[in-house]
């Protein structure tokens, strides 16, 4: 690395080692760091995961060729994956039709082979000082409102009052966040606030969904692999706290962390460097962690769960999102958000709602939380006619504790071969007995936590 560099990272991608190093030796005084790639597979990976300031790339990647097509249809996917992505384009042969093509097709620049080095220092340059100025637009912006199709974080109530200022807070530091709430509690989205809110903005914020990961991949997952380490390892790969170098890494459900990796994980944290599975070296790494659990405080707190070491790396700042049951006075704004969120996705006015209904909809327990809810106005939305909504059409069912009592006489599952409502009422089940934990109750239905969701979704649970 060097001091002084003006920029992070240049990626140069070219089939001829020559000029690979030629590049590397010129730019690295410009750039932090200086990536070459002699593959196109290569190149579309590394600008997906790492955003560099420039990548500058071969017209004629296939040795020998001269027409640059593959090059211009290389330069199509990495635009086509990136709108903003700054491409420099290295055209040889007197190739001026080609750079005219390529900058048609949306490259930014060209540099013809052999190149002067002040042309192309002056070019890149130029180019990345672009890119600088895009990304400080896209992170104003960013700041100020969540991106087009990203839900805010509704609720007024004096829990997300509270919520909202932490957020305010914490987010533009560089402190570890823990994001406590049951399923469905809206944990997700106070980490896109929270990576909104910071300097890291205009980079990814990577999500790994722990409870999703088999648990014999998540050390690869995390922290890479390289070839031959394990017999599924054909190639090299980067791990997810490499790949959100420089932005924030979002550990969703962290209490499924094993127990025997929680302490790599905290290495990794605190020497600020992960070790790829197989490896020796250490890599150097810069991000910010945000984590989320669905464990209680209590559970989070009890060695024989997790890491108390770990714990106290996590939660330099705690946000508690309380369940929807206890903050009733978020429902009314959450369902007119909903409405008129779905009324004008499915092209239809939002359906009005009786006092009753709205009353059945502030009274209703929620065990699936802000997720639950939000389903069931969609279902609503969907299923409306010309008259108000009532209860009924809302499909809420009796409050928890008529239910429980109801359930307890209820026939064995055995007596309804009606396999949707089996598979319902199986859903329910498991959901309730895990005490709405999605993880657990997507283990005991041997069931992905997404194929869970989508049962939920489509019993409207
Ligand atoms: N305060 C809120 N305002 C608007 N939408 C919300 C809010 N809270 C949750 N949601 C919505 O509810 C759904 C679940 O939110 P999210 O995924 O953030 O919850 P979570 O706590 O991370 O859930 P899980 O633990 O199950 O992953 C999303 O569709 C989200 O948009």
């Amino acid at each position: 690395m060097e001091r002084g560099a003006e920029f992070d990272l240049c990626v140069v991608a070219d089939d001829d080692e020559d000029i690979l190093t030629a590049a590397r030796l010129l730019l690295r005084g410009l750039f932090r760091e200086v990536v070459t790639l002699s593959s196109p597979d290569a190149a579309l990976a590394v600008a997906a995961e790492r955003a560099p300031d420039v990548l500058l790339l071969d017209a004629n990647f296939a040795r020998g060729a001269t027409d640059a097509a593959e090059g211009l249809a290389l330069l199509d996917r990495l635009l086509a994956q990136d709108p903003d992505l700054i491409v420099v384009m290295i055209t040889a042969h007197a190739g001026v039709n080609v750079a005219v093509e390529a900058m048609k097709r949306g490259a930014t620049d060209f540099v013809s082979k052999p190149w002067s080095n002040e042309r192309l220092l002056a070019t890149v340059r130029t180019a990345a000082s672009l890119r600088r100025s895009r990304r400080e637009a896209t992170r104003a912006q960013a700041v100020a409102a969540p991106p087009p199709g990203e839900t805010p974080l509704i609720g007024d109530s004096p829990a997300m009052a509270r919520v909202h200022s932490l957020i305010a807070r914490a987010g533009p530091t560089e402190a570890n966040v823990l994001v406590l709430g049951e399923n469905g509690t809206g944990k997700e989205l106070v980490a896109r606030a929270l990576h909104r809110h910071s300097r890291r903005a205009e980079r990814p914020m990577l999500t790994v969904d722990l409870g999703a990961v088999a648990s014999e991949l998540i050390d690869s997952e995390l922290f890479g692999h390289v070839k031959g380490s394990f017999t599924d390892a054909k190639a090299d790969r980067i791990g997810r706290i490499q790949a959100a170098d420089g932005g924030t890494l979002f550990l969703d459900e962290i209490g499924n962390l094993p127990l025997h990796l929680q302490p790599k994980l905290l290495t990794a944290l605190e020497q600020r460097r992960v070790t790829p599975v197989g490896s020796n070296r250490s890599i150097p790494v810069d991000i910010r962690v945000i984590a989320a659990t669905n464990m209680t405080p209590e559970m989070l707190r009890d060695p024989r769960h997790f890491r108390q070491d770990l714990l106290f790396r996590l939660n330099t700042v705690e946000i508690e999102l309380p369940p929807l049951r206890e903050r009733r006075e978020d429902v009314p704004a959450l369902v007119d958000h909903f409405l008129q969120l779905y009324a004008h996705r499915y092209g239809r006015p939002a359906p009005m709602l009786t006092v009753e209904a709205r009353s059945a909809l502030a009274a209703h327990d929620w065990p699936g939380n802000v997720r639950a809810l939000r389903h069931a106005v969609e279902r609503a939305v969907i299923l409306a006619g010309e008259a108000p909504l009532t209860p009924a059409d809302l499909a809420l069912g009796p409050p928890a504790a008529v239910r429980i009592a109801a359930e307890a006489v209820q026939p064995p599952v055995v007596a309804d071969y009606n396999l949707e409502r089996v598979e319902r009422r199986l859903v329910e089940e498991a959901l309730r007995k895990h005490g709405y934990n999605i993880s657990a109750a997507a283990g005991e239905l041997g069931l992905s936590r997404a194929a869970l969701y989508r049962r939920m979704e489509k019993h409207g649970l």
